[in-house]
């Protein structure tokens, strides 16, 4: 990996975990100017903000950097939720999440992302809908969970085009406990 990207986890100021991530010296720099949380994103190769998440204080760490956040706000409404709202179970669909809205901004060409954007809710709903049946047709565990991946994928962007916030839906499932 780059000697520029370095592995961050921004914790609260009781030094409980909040989020992981990569960082190089453009996502830590932003994240210092802005006070929010920006993220290198390997897959891409983009520094992209991490919706929510205030940023006090960062420190170097010997071959990590430290982030010490003061508080985690609610995509939608701006309130104050609780920090152990972001679980580390979720970072990875928040991450997707992240990248859809940024489509949906930005709207790059070659991104099936923005086809299905340009194509409107009905597209959305059925191709959310296939999959579904795509997974429900799925024999081999592979194969399921594969499909269960495309399944979760097309959601998001359901949630995405909907303008319902992910964090709706895990707190409705966290409220189920
Ligand atoms: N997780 C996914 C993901 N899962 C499934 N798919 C796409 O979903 C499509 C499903 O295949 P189908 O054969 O059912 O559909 P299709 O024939 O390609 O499309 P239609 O003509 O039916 O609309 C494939 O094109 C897959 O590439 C995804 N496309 C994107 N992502 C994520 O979204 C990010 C942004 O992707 P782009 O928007 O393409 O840059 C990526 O980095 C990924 O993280």
């Amino acid at each position: 990996m780059d000697k520029d990207i370095k592995p961050a986890v921004c914790v609260d100021s009781d030094g409980r975990f909040v989020y992981a991530c990569f960082q190089n010296e453009k996502a830590k720099n932003k994240s210092l100017e802005q006070g929010e949380l920006w993220e290198y994103l390997p897959e891409g190769g983009r520094v992209l903000p991490v919706e929510g998440i205030r940023i006090k204080k960062v420190s170097e760490k010997q071959g990590w950097i430290e982030l010490l956040t003061d508080s985690v706000k609610g995509d939608s409404s701006g309130e104050t939720v609780q920090k152990e709202k972001i679980s580390a179970a979720g970072t990875v669909l928040e991450k997707l999440e992240q990248i859809i809205k940024k489509r949906r901004q930005e709207m790059p060409e070659g991104s099936y992302t923005s086809h299905l954007f340009s194509k409107g809710g009905e597209k959305i709903r059925k191709k959310t809908g296939e999959e579904a049946v795509e997974l429900i047709l799925a024999a081999k565990k592979e194969e399921i969970s594969y499909e269960a991946a495309d399944l979760i994928y097309h959601l998001i962007v359901l949630l995405v085009w909907e303008d319902i916030p992910l964090s709706d839906v895990l707190s409705e499932l966290e409220s189920r406990f």
